[in-house]
């Protein structure tokens, strides 16, 4: 959790409160069904919560700002997010649903009210408009931005216009070319430089 205060600070005590149940929780329901490696529950708040939060170093969701996780997962990087932005609101959405009951079960027990789920195939969702779509580790660029397309209002409430947000590693050339769209590259080594974030990127696309 230090790691988290270490470059965030504002925080209600509720919002800290809910930071901090996040381990345990995961932790209990990691054990009945695995949606993180169990060997990185040790790194859980940089692996996964510092990485979900990428998200929230580069945007500010404004209240009411409408969020699509898609292949959600346990819920990265939508419960991260949830905590952080508890006036926007979150549909976490996976083709799995066993991993649904995790996010569920993790976001009631610590309080979570802006967060609803959907067990479908992103494609699948019609007539629902969103103002980002984030995902992390689901599909190459060129499907995330076909699912995505579609679901995204076209605007800018904050500073950063809306589109699609998407946590990726390693190379990407190849898989940006293909997607035939240009997004914005943001390096998160740069803002959390700790070893894991080499080679991490936040891929933004405008709607
Ligand atoms: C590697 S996991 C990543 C989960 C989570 N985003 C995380 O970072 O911990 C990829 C997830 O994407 C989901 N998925 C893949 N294709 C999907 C689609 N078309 N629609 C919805 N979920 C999808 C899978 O079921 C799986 O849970």
């Amino acid at each position: 959790m230090d790691i988290i205060l270490k470059y965030f600070s504002d925080f209600s005590e509720e919002q800290l409160r809910q930071m901090q149940a996040l381990k345990a929780l995961y932790q209990e329901w990691n054990a009945k069904i695995n949606v993180i490696s169990r060997k990185d529950m040790d790194n859980f708040y940089e692996h996964h919560v510092l990485h979900s939060l990428a998200i929230a170093a580069a945007v500010e969701f404004q209240p009411d700002t409408k969020v699509i996780d898609i292949g959600c997962g346990g819920g990265f990087p939508s419960v991260p997010l949830a905590v952080y932005f508890p006036e926007a609101e979150f549909l976490a959405v996976d083709s799995i649903n066993k991993k649904l009951t995790v996010l569920k079960e993790v976001a009631a027990a610590a309080g979570l009210k802006n967060i609803t789920t959907q067990h479908t195939r992103a494609e699948e969702i019609k007539n629902r408009k969103f103002d980002f779509a984030v995902s992390r580790a689901v599909a190459p660029l060129k499907d995330l931005w076909r699912w995505s397309k579609p679901l995204l209002k076209k605007g800018m409430n904050g500073e950063v216009a809306n589109g699609l947000l998407c946590l990726k590693g390693g190379d990407l050339a190849q898989e940006i070319s293909e997607s035939n769209v240009r997004p914005h590259v943001m390096n998160i080594h740069a803002i959390f430089p700790e070893d894991f974030f080499a080679e991490k990127y936040l891929l933004h696309v405008k709607a």
